[in-house]
């Protein structure tokens, strides 16, 4: 009965695992036994509702008597892939077929509610629904937890995996296995769970999913007999996925003993063991994938509560609940996801703080894997830093700000964690710990201070037909890259290996990678500790004012050439203004490159010789509009994207 709390059940890697979806464990003393019952928060779901309304499509909201679902009638599994292989088209698919959702056109990738996901067509976060399906004459519950592609949300992949015994891996039955195909096998290899291997796009022309059978062979030793060849798209062997996940996929661990204790029900008080604070269970209830209210929770079962917690630190993914005044030791083993991109974020104009202080409260409501805390600056005044997984998951915080807050902010050059060794006791006392993370340049300390520098590495696996090895090879070289290994995957696949500073890939080397093999390499990475480096900080100047958010963090060797491209772009992306602008690098006091933007009189009513009134307000309104994209640093307007765009090279 106490293997409820093993580390690779059901509850405790869900709870450690999902983000938007808030993930609570209650656990409850019962003759003498601890039971573990976890209990997803999904307020977010709420606000969703002008992206999507189900209500009307699923069946008649009813509440379901969860305790006739014993353990051994439940699997929880995940669907993992590499980017654009399917995932959300299966998960649509399986949707249909278990009722959960009807069959409309309107209902396409259901599980990708978010509007940035729906224009981007990637999942950014991980879902969850459960379904109802009928095998030999039984009623089976699946929790199906839907998981991005991406790099960026690879954390999320890696919650999603936990909370489950099994994941069905797609490979695109024309592209085959790809860098987050590997990257996610292993994540569910590594946790132990049943895999079974789906190629989907067999409709189309140029599928050869015998091919690609081949590849799982060599790649992941699973014999081709085990993998499913569907057509997520036209449904062709979807009934054989769920089929096979009945069949091969082992009921929760957990589940099976939490069936016959433990349960949460409206109305009972739970208490949070990372704040001690306690919350009236309001609703809860299960999800397909919409929110259905059920009157109790059984252990072993997988759902939401509503609870009266007001802000996102008392709902804190990992963290323990347990029953009021039946107090549990807290469960080890959460990890919070790391950020790895820092970049300030500041209002257009100061009036607007106030608004975008409450937008990300909102947003960060719903996205914890990104760190926020105050911060200012001369130039652009009061605002944030805030940490992120990658830099596409900034890119689509900023656009969901945007989209959904209407908020309008500067986003400055991205960094990655650096540290620092201190030199002296007296600097150790100072600074209160002898290495110190910088997430900003401007907290730089200088070389005087330091032993030693460190910067954040990472092992990337890239798979490319072989006909672009050697220009790949030339363009990780140029990252500092450091090859580890080259292995053929088939005739003509190539899989390699390469440890790189994180700096070097972090902004654009994905872009590059795509575009230099034509869309057909593939990239993933991990984390792999700290090196010593030799870093400096560079400065830029407009018009020999230093701006703070500018400067970069690079290594010595680059310095010359990073800072005459840097100055080459801030001056292709800086308008022409009444005056001549020079911008310019600097190490220390010493100025190593310099560009000039030339004077220009923009004279907007130029063409407009005397009468028409309106016609001239028109235009002037329409210069106006122009201007409240730039951000005015001393006299000089600068746009707000150029921060962001100094450091993507083309
Ligand atoms: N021809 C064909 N196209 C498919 C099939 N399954 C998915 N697609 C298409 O492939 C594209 C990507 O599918 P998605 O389901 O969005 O892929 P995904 O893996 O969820 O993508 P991310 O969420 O971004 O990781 C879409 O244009 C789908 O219509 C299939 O069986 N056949």
């Amino acid at each position: 009965m106490m293997s409820l709390l093993r580390p690779h059940g059901l509850f405790l890697p869900f709870i450690k695992r999902l983000t938007d979806i808030k993930v609570c464990r209650v656990k409850r003393r019962s003759q003498g036994c601890t039971y573990n019952i976890t209990v997803i928060r999904h307020r977010w779901m709420k606000s969703l509702g002008s992206v999507r309304d189900l209500s009307s499509s699923a069946t008649e909201k009813e509440t379901f008597d969860m305790s006739k679902f014993p353990a051994e009638r439940i699997r929880n599994f995940s669907i993992i892939a590499h980017i654009d292989h399917g995932k959300s088209t299966l998960a649509d698919r399986l949707l249909e077929m278990t009722g959960a959702i009807a069959k409309t056109a309107s209902n396409k990738q259901v599980l990708d509610k978010l509007q940035v996901e729906r224009e981007r067509g990637i999942t950014v976060k991980a879902q969850t629904a459960s379904l109802f399906y009928q095998h030999h004459g039984q009623t089976y519950l699946l929790n199906l937890i839907d998981t991005p592609g991406h790099v960026d949300f690879s954390y999320e992949v890696s919650r999603s995996i936990s909370a489950c015994q099994g994941v069905l891996l797609i490979v695109d039955a024309n592209q085959g296995i790809q860098a987050q195909t590997v990257a996610n096998f292993y994540l569910a290899f590594e946790a132990q769970l049943a895999i079974i291997p789906v190629i989907n796009k067999i409709d189309l022309k140029n599928a050869d999913p015998e091919r690609v059978e081949k590849q799982i062979e060599t790649v992941f030793d699973i014999p081709k007999e085990e993998c499913i060849r569907i057509s997520a798209k036209l449904g062709t062997n979807v009934e054989q996925v769920l089929q096979e996940v009945v069949k091969r996929i082992p009921p929760g661990v957990v589940a099976n003993i939490a069936l016959f204790g433990g349960r949460v029900s409206r109305g009972d008080r739970i208490v949070s063991a990372h704040l001690g604070k306690s919350f009236e269970v309001n609703e809860l209830g299960i999800l397909r994938p919409d929110q259905h209210p059920t009157e109790t929770l059984y252990a072993g079962q997988v759902g939401y509560v509503i609870a009266g917690m007001k802000e996102v630190k008392e709902a804190q993914i990992g963290d323990t609940l347990y029953l009021h005044k039946q107090p549990v030791e807290a469960l080890p083993g959460f990890k919070p996801a790391k950020p790895m991109v820092f970049a300030g974020m500041y209002p257009m104009d100061q009036s607007e703080y106030t608004a975008l202080r409450s937008a990300l409260e909102k947003l960060t409501l719903n996205d914890s894997s990104v760190s926020i805390q105050k911060d200012s600056s001369l130039a652009l005044g009061a605002g944030w830093r805030l940490g992120f997984l990658g830099l596409l998951h900034m890119e689509v915080f900023n656009q969901r700000l945007e989209q959904e807050y209407n908020a309008s902010v500067i986003i400055t050059a991205p960094t990655v964690p650096y540290k620092a060794v201190l030199a002296s006791a007296k600097l150790i006392k100072e600074y209160g710990e002898e290495v110190i993370t910088i997430i900003n340049p401007a907290q730089f300390p200088d070389k005087s201070k330091v032993l030693e520098y460190l910067e954040p590495m990472v092992t990337g696996t890239i798979i490319t037909p072989d006909d672009f090895t050697g220009k790949i090879m030339t363009l990780c070289q140029g990252r500092r890259g450091i090859q580890k290994n080259m292995v053929y995957i088939d005739d003509h696949r190539v899989m390699m290996k390469y440890v790189f500073p994180l700096n070097e890939i972090v902004v654009d080397f994905y872009d590059q990678l795509k575009s230099m093999s034509s869309g057909y390499a593939s990239f993933d990475y991990e984390d792999a500790g700290y090196e010593a480096a030799d870093l400096i900080k560079m400065d830029f100047l407009l018009n020999g004012q230093p701006v703070e958010e500018l400067a970069v963090i690079v290594h010595k060797d680059k310095a010359y050439s990073s800072g005459k491209a840097i100055c080459e772009r801030l001056s292709n992306s800086i308008p022409r203004q009444m005056f001549e602008i020079a911008v310019q690098a600097a190490i220390g006091s010493k100025i190593i490159a310099r560009e000039t933007i030339k004077a220009f009189r923009k004279n907007v009513l130029a063409k407009c010789y005397g009468g028409d009134i309106t016609r001239k307000m028109k235009l002037l309104k329409k210069q106006a509009e122009g201007k409240k994209k730039m951000r005015r640093i001393g006299n000089i307007d600068v746009p707000k994207d150029a921060f962001i765009s100094v450091l993507k090279r083309k």
